[in-house]
């Protein structure tokens, strides 16, 4: 891709310092061992690796919501600064659908004003045209208009998933960073979700970045694969080619493992 990555990690660095075992003895996670990675819009950059790999901390790296220990995060060619005006840009540039829709929606609060919320804190338009904006989301990600009122208990966890998406597009962002939106998921309703963020990725043109811990669901949706291991990464290919000819013996382990869409 020609144009310039939304976002860009070169060589991140992210040491959590953590308190471990029965002496309370600080202890330090290297989480995140030398990354690089870019992702523009309009492309898939899967990532996944077993738990406690990394991923996580490397997409708060993305969001800008943790700072490295070392190396650089671009934004858009350049260094994502911490000051609010950036914050504030790169909030309405770079959203994120997390694993579990039933926390990360307000329970008390309906749709209509989960689907609000960001256009008002971003004093996007006014209330006609939020409203508007609203129903456009609800069409956008196959929900009733009849979900406006509802509360997010009220529906299932497929359509709850859905809900965060529409949230995750109410800004128009250039990115969605997606920390694994189906495994809290129904069976049933996984690829439904899968498929959604395929198609929306395609009509608005997204860069779309998927975590998960299963390259099965990871190869369906995923342009470029990058494989972590212990906050490595230890390879990133085409999709194609890491299944046709995988390189790391960890990537030939994770694909002998059962097929499966978790
Ligand atoms: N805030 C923190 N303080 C201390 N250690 C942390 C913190 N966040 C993560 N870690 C540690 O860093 C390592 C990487 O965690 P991370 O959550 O990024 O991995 P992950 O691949 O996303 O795992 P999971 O899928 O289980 O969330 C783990 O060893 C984890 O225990």
């Amino acid at each position: 891709m020609s144009e310039v990555p939304v976002i860009e990690l070169r060589g991140v660095h992210v040491i959590h310092t953590s308190r471990t075992g029965k002496l309370f003895r600080p202890d330090k996670v290297h989480a995140v061992n030398d990354v690089d990675l870019s992702i523009s819009r309009g492309e898939t950059l899967g990532i996944v690796g077993e738990s406690g790999c990394g991923k996580s901390t490397t997409a708060r790296v993305m969001v800008g919501l943790q700072e490295p220990t070392k190396g650089e995060v671009l934004f858009k060619g350049k260094p994502m600064r911490q000051n609010a005006a950036s914050r504030k840009e790169l909030g309405r540039a770079i959203s994120v659908v997390f694993q579990d829709p039933a926390t990360a929606l307000n329970p008390r609060m309906v749709v209509r004003d989960v689907l609000t919320d960001p256009l008002k804190v971003h004093g996007i338009g006014d209330a006609a045209s939020r409203l508007a904006r609203v129903k456009e989301l609800l069409d956008l990600v196959g929900l009733p208009q009849s979900a406006l009122d509802v509360l997010p208990r009220q529906i299932s966890g497929g359509q709850r998933q859905r809900v965060a998406i529409a949230r995750a597009l109410a800004l128009e962002p250039d990115v969605i960073i997606a920390d694994e939106p189906t495994s809290a998921l129904d069976v049933s309703v996984r690829a439904q979700v899968l498929n959604l963020l395929t198609d929306l990725k395609a009509r608005l043109g997204l860069g779309l970045v998927f975590i998960s811990h299963d390259i099965n669901t990871v190869r369906y949706i995923s342009d470029r694969i990058a494989v972590m291991y212990l906050g490595q990464i230890v390879e990133e290919r085409p999709t194609a080619d890491i299944f046709a000819d995988p390189h790391d013996d960890y990537t030939k382990m994770l694909l002998s493992a059962v097929p499966s869409l978790a």
